[in-house]
């Protein structure tokens, strides 16, 4: 089946109207509607062989991406898997370095998210025709093959080629089959949420078996302190607490206001200031290293060259990959390993509809073959759309259980597809008659 040729592209805009109840909320983003450009590929493959992909957004922009993925679909139609995957690097590059669309990036914005939802279909194409779930797929690939799938372009510098090599290891599977991968929740305290939603969750979450939990902050600081409180009292003194504020603050303005929330002993303040802002990350980080605060971030880091130097700067103590944000597995791959390099923990982002079901797979790589530690280490959770997934995660006891099902868990129910087609899915239509948003 790898020689099955990609024979049609097709990408649809997949809107969820989760601002209506505050789902997802934060300092910067007060109304998300949780959404996908979701992308399929068709092959010319006589089991109606498919790769299913998306990237995630929260609204509006949606249909930037679905035009930016509608630009780069010549790029892989016509293709085979085979000649794809056979130099995995160069079509990388052809997509992320296109003569007449790179300048629209490169490597960043809306381009790059759109060539990530492209790269995950590929990539769950690929996993698919193996009959294998992606992070197996990876743990069982040679090495150098795994290697010879990233681009090391602007990185030699801090992880070479063999460098990257030195770093796979084979060992670990069995406890992560056992009792599955450590999670925290981010469901219980968006900044929407009232008093009692939050105290409803937290006991609840607590009850469920959830020990780690993350606390949206930064729009007000009476009120983080507050919420904050709250939090703490509920889950005890040694249950874990982080705090988000979504790149709300100034640098000077957010050692300020983070100093004050040190008494809640938040395990790191994710996104204090500008994504872009690796020096001022650095000085926050400086800062609140005696308070025993580390920094966060990754989810708006745009690229492997971006996270090369929050890492060359000490300005973050938890690398955020996302599934989405970058150029897909490939680019993950080179910024796993590079954290590896550097000794940082990778603790991925996945607040967002279909981030849980796919980062599931980057973190059991990590664990099972380059990090083999749990230490600081834990994966987002957020309680939102897994309804939707055909594939969707098991949570049990608050630890991902490795995904079984081939592919990379991206393929949605096609019901679902329908009702949540912006502008035109049922969905959608209801709420405009209701005159809602
Ligand atoms: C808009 C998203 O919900 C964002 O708040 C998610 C996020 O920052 C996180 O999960 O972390
Ligand atoms: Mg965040």
């Amino acid at each position: 089946m790898l020689e099955s040729k990609i024979t049609h592209l097709t990408v649809c805009d997949v809107r969820f109207p989760t601002s209506l109840e505050q789902h997802g909320s934060d300092a910067m983003h007060t109304d998300p509607d949780y959404s996908v450009a979701y992308v399929v590929l068709e092959t010319d493959s006589d089991a109606a062989l498919k790769g299913y992909g998306l990237t995630f957004t929260v609204g509006r922009g949606t249909e930037i991406v679905v035009c930016a993925v509608k630009a780069l679909s010549t790029l892989v139609v016509g293709k085979t898997l085979k000649e794809i995957i056979g130099d995995f690097r160069g079509f990388y590059r052809l997509l992320s370095s296109d003569g007449q669309m790179r300048w629209v990036g490169p490597e960043k914005g809306v381009i790059q998210l759109a060539t990530a939802a492209i790269l995950n279909a590929v990539w769950d194409l690929w996993a698919r025709v193996e009959g294998k779930p992606l992070w197996k797929l990876l743990v069982d690939m040679d090495p150098a093959k795994l290697i010879s799938c990233i681009d090391f372009r602007y990185i030699t510098d801090a992880l070479t080629e063999q460098e990257a090599l030195g770093e796979v290891i084979k060992d670990c599977l069995e406890q992560m089959l056992k009792e599955g991968y450590p999670a925290y929740t981010t469901s219980c305290a968006w900044l929407g949420y009232t008093d009692q939603q939050l105290t409803q969750l937290c006991s609840e979450a607590l009850a469920q078996g959830w020990t780690k939990f993350k606390v949206k902050v930064g729009a007000d600081l009476q009120d983080d302190i507050r919420r904050c409180s709250l939090i703490r009292k509920l889950i005890g003194p040694n249950n874990t607490l982080m705090i988000d504020a979504n790149q709300r603050w100034d640098v000077n303005e957010a050692i300020t206001w983070v100093t004050k929330l040190a008494e809640f002993h938040p395990l790191w303040i994710e996104e204090p200031t500008c994504p872009d802002d690796v020096l001022g990350h650095a000085s926050i980080s400086k800062a609140l290293a005696p308070l025993g605060i580390g920094v966060a971030t990754g989810e708006q880091c745009h690229n492997r060259v971006m996270f090369k130097q929050f890492l060359q700067a000490s300005a973050l103590q938890f690398v955020q990959i996302d599934s989405c944000r970058v150029g897909s597995v490939n680019e993950n791959l080179a910024i796993i390993l590079m954290a590896a390099k550097f000794n940082v923990p990778v603790c991925p982002h996945a607040g967002g509809v279909g981030l849980c079901e796919l980062v599931q797979h980057l973190i059991l790589f990590d664990y099972v073959s380059v990090s083999a530690s749990l230490n600081n280490r834990m994966c987002e959770y957020v309680d939102h759309l897994h309804e939707h997934f055909k594939s969707p995660t098991i949570i049990r006891n608050a630890h991902y259980i490795p995904p079984k099902d081939p592919g990379y868990s991206c393929e949605m129910l096609e019901e679902s597809v329908q009702k949540h087609q912006y502008p035109q899915g049922e969905v959608w239509r209801a709420i405009e008659q209701q005159g809602k948003q």
